[in-house]
């Protein structure tokens, strides 16, 4: 069995990712396992401000291939500076979205092709997949309240596509857990955070036990 060493976190607006990947990270840390926590887009410095021009509300004449071509070199940057080096020195990376979103929000929601994004993306990362996917199960619009309610950061570009757009987000999750059912596991994210952390945590540490088995 091949180890299980990039971990990705996917699902729609608000349904509880970078929360719970926080308590992840440290979960992993207090058991001794070098872990590298980082984000899509963004992650290190040329990401970040690629992320800052993608997610900018006053980028409202952004092209559909403009902006799926701007997220797969934030992922080409991201993927040679931080996530190719992390494995290759035996750390975890648990990486807050990578493909998988551009499959959703571009291939699908967007419209442009899951099969368009997959081929820009192979370009940019080649034959690097995640090993595992988490999947956030969560009604866009129970998500979508969740950031609005907390106002636990400012609404973005794509945060403030009409519920429409959401919709076809989640629409294309669930496509693609049909397509790779044994890279993405989906977990509810509608249940309480304590619940959501403890089955997120279940699902990684018995990947990570049983390569440490084997
Ligand atoms: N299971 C939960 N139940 C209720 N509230 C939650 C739950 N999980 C997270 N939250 C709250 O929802 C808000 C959004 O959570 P978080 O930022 O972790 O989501 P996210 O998936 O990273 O969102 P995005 O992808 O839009 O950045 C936060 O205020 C967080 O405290
Ligand atoms: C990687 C990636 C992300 N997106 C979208 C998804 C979100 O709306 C934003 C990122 O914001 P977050 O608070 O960090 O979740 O970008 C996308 O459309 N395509 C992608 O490849």
């Amino acid at each position: 069995m091949s180890k299980v060493k990039f971990i990705t976190f996917e699902g729609p607006e608000g349904a509880g990712k970078t929360t719970v990947i926080a308590e992840i990270y440290n979960r992993l840390n207090s058991i001794g396992k070098d872990v590298t926590l980082t984000r899509e887009p963004g992650g290190i410095r040329i990401s970040e401000k690629i992320r800052a021009i993608i997610l900018d509300n006053d980028h409202q004449e952004m092209d559909g291939r403009t902006e799926a071509l701007l997220y797969a070199s934030a992922r080409r940057q991201h993927l040679v500076e931080r996530i190719i080096p992390s494995i290759i020195e035996g750390k975890i990376v648990l990486c807050d979205r990578f493909i998988d979103s551009s499959l959703a929000y571009q291939g699908h929601a967007r419209g442009l092709g899951m099969d368009d994004v997959m081929s820009i993306n192979a370009f940019a990362i080649g034959e690097t997949m995640p090993d595992v996917t988490i999947f956030f199960d969560i009604p866009p619009e129970v998500g979508l309240q969740r950031i609005t309610k907390s106002g636990v950061r400012e609404q973005n570009r794509l945060d403030n596509e009409a519920l429409q757009f959401h919709q076809k987000v989640y629409e294309g999750y669930k496509i693609l857990l049909e397509q790779y059912p044994n890279r993405i596991i989906s977990t509810d994210a509608s249940l309480p955070l304590s619940e959501v952390t403890e089955n997120v945590w279940k699902i990684i540490s018995s990947q990570l036990i049983s390569q440490d088995n084997s």
